[in-house]
């Protein structure tokens, strides 16, 4: 029988799942070196947020299939390590969406009204009725961050209690945010009109400490701002600071850069004008159970040899058919994720065209991992085969589908083109060989390059010198360049050129690019 180890605490439901099919260790609170000591007889792991899954644990675990994340952040494990090792990771995208929503609306107005200070009180035997003077969230503004399925249920709540909605989400289309009946700005209008700031965004590159010492410069002196996303969005240091310094009213935080909070933690001594909450957003009894039933449904499933339904690293197909379409999907996110930047990221409309053998309809997986591909920027591991169609429908993105059998330049080849922020264009790409991917046109230029992981695209002037001029500008900012290739519809009229970069380009090489004569565009990708 398979062991299954649930190293945090899960409700009994998921646990009465799992035991069906594995035997199963309940052991929470393991000390890091004693959970790399055991691993290696499990063959699956379930985990809350309080396990940290290092890359030492995952080479441990030399049995493990999966490891089942019951909630949504997955930022606790490295996926990478786990990808790499061949363990599908899971997670339960839907299970706490309600329950963390109503916790930031919890702590707007438990913060507004001064309910955690108030009960201390009472309890202490007073009757303090004027200390406790709160303010109403009514006819106030309120700023989202992030305003994906979280985001946009506090956005309905919130509309509900008559307040005004700003939202800030670099990837949802502006349909979406009008559904919502939230005003999408940019976050520097965001922190200086809002009198609420609810943060609901994955923990990322970008938005780590996105709320520091600058962001708090630009709050009104009256702004309150929520955070039940994850710790490190909100630079602790700058915000004890703000509090001190009277920059903004109040703060009310779930999640901390490190957890459990350390006890001496500056955080703590901030009295009033600070609710703490020991990371209790997906802690509901409902929310347990649907994230326990969830995750353990999906190990089981997966221990039974069967794919899983909200894998975030593996797509969830069976066997036969993902070994088959495997070449193609790697494509087809690969050109998905490239038009997303060449658009500019919030795209509205994607059309998606099948190509000769892709033109069957059991390539309904490719149009899937064009939009995974498209939405990867927006929501990195979130996405995945199972809900890149809902994410994309949710977030107003209108999907076409073209199939053209005829078309013969290849085997099978992909079509995708965005309008998005930064207008429409489109990418093409297909198959050497069986295996090996190329990009085969940009914007209607003809091309054939192997995508890489930094590229350059200019648009310019088909001229002689251009070619040479872009050569040294990168070469004298150190740039190596690892190939190069121009394609142009007609001599000395338009052209592209694609350059893959070993290194992402400095800061300030773009613009230099663009003061070339002839240039008219360039962007950078990473791939
Ligand atoms: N406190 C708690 O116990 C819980 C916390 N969470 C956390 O809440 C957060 C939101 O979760 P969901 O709504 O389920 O995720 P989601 O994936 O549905 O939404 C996240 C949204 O953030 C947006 N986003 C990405 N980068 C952004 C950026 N740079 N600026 C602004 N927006 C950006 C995405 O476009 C997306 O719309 C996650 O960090 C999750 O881990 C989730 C459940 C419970
Ligand atoms: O689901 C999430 O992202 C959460 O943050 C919930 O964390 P938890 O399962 O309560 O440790």
């Amino acid at each position: 029988m398979p062991k299954v180890l649930v190293s945090d605490s899960i409700d009994q439901a998921g646990i009465d799942i799992l035991s069906q099919v594995a035997q199963v260790d309940v052991k929470t609170g393991l000390p890091a070196e004693e959970l790399v000591k055991i691993i290696s007889e499990y063959d699956a792991l379930m985990i809350r947020s309080g396990t940290r899954v290092t890359q030492e644990i995952i080479e441990a675990g030399v049995q493990l299939k999966i490891i089942g994340r019951a909630g949504v952040g997955v930022d606790n494990v490295d996926v990478a390590a786990a990808t790499r090792a061949g363990i599908v990771v899971v997670n339960s995208p839907e299970g706490n969406t309600i329950a963390a929503a109503e916790h930031a609306l919890a702590m707007m107005l438990s913060m507004s009204r001064h309910i955690p200070e108030a009960n201390e009180s009472v309890k202490s035997g007073k009757w303090d009725r004027k200390k406790f003077i709160g303010v109403e969230v009514y006819k106030k503004t309120l700023g989202i961050v992030g305003l994906g399925k979280i985001g946009s249920h506090v956005a309905a709540a919130a509309k509900a209690m008559g307040m005004k909605l700003l939202a800030f989400d670099p990837y949802i289309s502006q349909e979406r945010a009008d559904q919502l009946s939230c005003r999408l700005v940019d976050m520097d209008i965001l922190l200086q009109e809002s009198d609420y700031i609810t943060l609901h965004m994955p923990k990322t590159k970008e938005t780590y400490h996105m709320i520091d010492a600058k962001a708090f410069d630009m709050m009104k002196p009256t702004a309150r701002i929520v955070n039940c996303a994850r710790g490190g969005i909100i630079d602790e240091a700058a915000l004890v600071e703000a509090l001190k310094e009277g920059k903004i009213a109040g703060a009310a935080l779930d999640v901390y850069e490190n957890e459990p909070l350390e006890a001496d933690s500056a955080l703590r001594e901030l009295g009033q004008k600070l609710v703490l909450t020991p990371h209790l957003g997906a802690s509901t009894e409902e929310a347990q159970v649907n994230v326990a039933v969830d995750v353990a449904e999906q190990i089981r499933d997966v221990l039974l040899g069967l794919p899983a339904r909200s894998a975030v690293n593996i797509p969830g197909l069976y066997p036969d058919a993902l070994e088959k379409l495997k070449p193609y999907l790697q494509l087809a996110e690969t050109l998905g994720n490239l038009v997303s930047q060449l658009a500019g990221g919030r795209v509205d409309f994607l059309d998606v065209r099948l190509q000769g053998e892709l033109a069957t309809n059991n390539s309904q997986p490719v149009v899937v991992a064009s939009l995974k591909g498209l939405l990867s920027q927006a929501l990195r591991e979130r996405v995945n085969y199972v809900n890149a169609s809902i994410e994309a429908k949710e977030r107003g993105i209108h999907v076409i589908e073209t199939r053209d059998a005829a078309a013969n330049d290849y085997t099978g080849s992909l079509h995708l083109e965005a309008k998005g922020s930064l207008g429409t264009h489109s990418v093409s790409g297909a198959l050497l060989g069986d295996r090996e991917m190329r990009i085969t046109n940009i914007d209607g230029f003809p091309i054939n390059v192997p995508p890489s992981h930094h590229m350059l695209f200019t648009l310019h002037r088909d001229m002689p010198g251009i070619i040479g001029k872009i050569g040294s500008l990168l070469g004298s900012f150190n740039v190596n360049i690892a190939s190069m290739q121009v394609g142009r519809k007609i001599v000395r009229g338009e052209a592209v050129m694609v350059l893959s970069i070993d290194d992402p380009l400095p800061e300030g090489l773009l613009s230099e690019i663009m003061k070339v004569p002839g240039i008219r565009d360039a962007y950078t990708v990473t791939l």
